[in-house]
């Protein structure tokens, strides 16, 4: 069954807030935790740009502790109007301040800026494992950031309820396809 990505992005939504009622998120976000420390992705990366996460995606703050351990530079993304995003310096230090969409950013509106990362970690509501492309919440921030820095690695994690063989929803000209997938049993890069 094809949707429209407005009916898939609700329908997901519904699918991933009961998911993250459940103990098995749980496993599955600390099985996706160690699929990416356990693989070289990260190996060649010094900045990486990640999101703080809602509720029902994968949970980033296990992720972020380990980068801050391996001594990588975390960026975290800020949105602003007109659907532009850019990446902030985080340290343990940071203050953090929820926007609209109850998503924590960088308080400090001073803190340095940097967009030319060397991995970012695109978060999503769907994945198709086939093509790799996503379904997002609907803003269009990564397709329009990805545009302007195509030479930035992209990966996902992808858990179980956020994974399709192929596309169910509409592709746009402007969708941009996620380099590597992680799942809680294999990594995929295309
Ligand atoms: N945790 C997390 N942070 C993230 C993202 C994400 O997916 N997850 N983003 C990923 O991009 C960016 C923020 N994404 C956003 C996506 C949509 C809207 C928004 O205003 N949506 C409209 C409805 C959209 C529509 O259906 O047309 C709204 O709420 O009015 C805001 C931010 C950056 N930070
Ligand atoms: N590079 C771009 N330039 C102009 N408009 C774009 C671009 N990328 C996406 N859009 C537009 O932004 C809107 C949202 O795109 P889409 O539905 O693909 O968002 P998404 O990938 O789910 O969201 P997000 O990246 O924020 O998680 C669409 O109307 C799309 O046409």
């Amino acid at each position: 069954m094809r949707l429209n990505k407005k009916d898939l992005r609700k329908k997901q939504l519904a699918i991933l807030n009961e998911f993250a009622l459940t103990g098995e998120k749980k496993k599955e976000d600390q099985k996706l935790l160690n699929k990416l420390i356990n693989s070289k992705l990260l190996e060649n990366a010094q900045t990486i740009g990640i999101t703080s996460s809602l509720n029902q995606e994968v949970d980033t703050s296990k992720i972020i502790a380990h980068l801050w351990d391996l001594g990588k530079e975390v960026y975290l993304a800020r949105t602003e109007p007109n659907r532009v995003m850019h990446f902030v310096y985080y340290t343990y230090r940071s203050k953090l301040t929820k926007n609209k969409m109850g998503i924590e950013e960088i308080t400090d509106q001073n803190a340095e800026v940097k967009d030319d990362l060397d991995l970012l970690l695109v978060p999503g509501l769907a994945f198709a494992l086939d093509s790799h492309q996503r379904l997002g919440f609907g803003g269009g921030f990564y397709d329009r950031f990805l545009e302007k820095h195509a030479e930035i690695k992209t990966v996902s994690l992808v858990n179980s309820k956020m994974m399709y063989e192929t596309a169910i929803w509409p592709l746009d000209q402007t969708d941009i396809p996620v380099e590597t997938l992680v799942t809680t049993d294999k990594i995929i890069t295309n």
